[in-house]
């Protein structure tokens, strides 16, 4: 689909440092409440330009809703425009949750987790790209985002 070479996948390092991480999520949960147009194209007080840290954030909140025990990922899916088009994190199917096993290491293959897991950016690319063609005008409410 054309719409690929438009979209960056924005996922947080696994390796940052823990207060890095607790400041990335309170800023994205900060950011969704209030009103920040003014700030978008500033930049941050550590020096990073704001919307990457801002989609950083949304990725590390939306990755706490993963039900892996071990790993949870999250993504955030952002257009040429720089607007969101998707969010998720890894995890089971869409309706397979409590269904399949998270083992990592069972002498089965098929008990294991990465038989079935779903990684975040396909996940979440997945989920964008049906919104993308369920809505094709893209008539989507980004004000939240704006
Ligand atoms: N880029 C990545 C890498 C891994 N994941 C997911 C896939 C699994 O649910 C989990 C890895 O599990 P572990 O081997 O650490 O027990 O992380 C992903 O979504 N994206």
């Amino acid at each position: 689909k054309q719409a690929d070479s438009h979209i960056k996948l924005i996922q947080p390092l696994r390796s940052a440092p823990t207060e890095e991480i607790q400041y990335l999520e309170d800023y994205g949960r900060k950011s969704a409440r209030e009103s920040w147009s003014k700030q978008w194209h500033n930049r941050g007080e550590r020096g990073l330009p704001e919307r990457p840290r801002l989609f950083y954030g949304f990725s590390l909140s939306v990755s706490q809703k993963e039900q892996d025990p071990s790993t949870q990922v999250g993504a955030c899916i952002v257009n040429k425009e720089n607007k969101i088009v998707g969010i998720g994190h890894n995890g089971m199917p869409d309706g397979c949750d409590g269904e399949l096993p998270w083992s990592r290491d069972a002498v089965n293959k098929l008990d294991n987790k990465y038989v079935y897991g779903e990684h975040a950016c396909a996940h979440t690319l997945f989920a964008a790209f049906i919104l993308d063609s369920l809505i094709p005008e893209k008539n989507y409410d980004y004000s939240l985002f704006e």
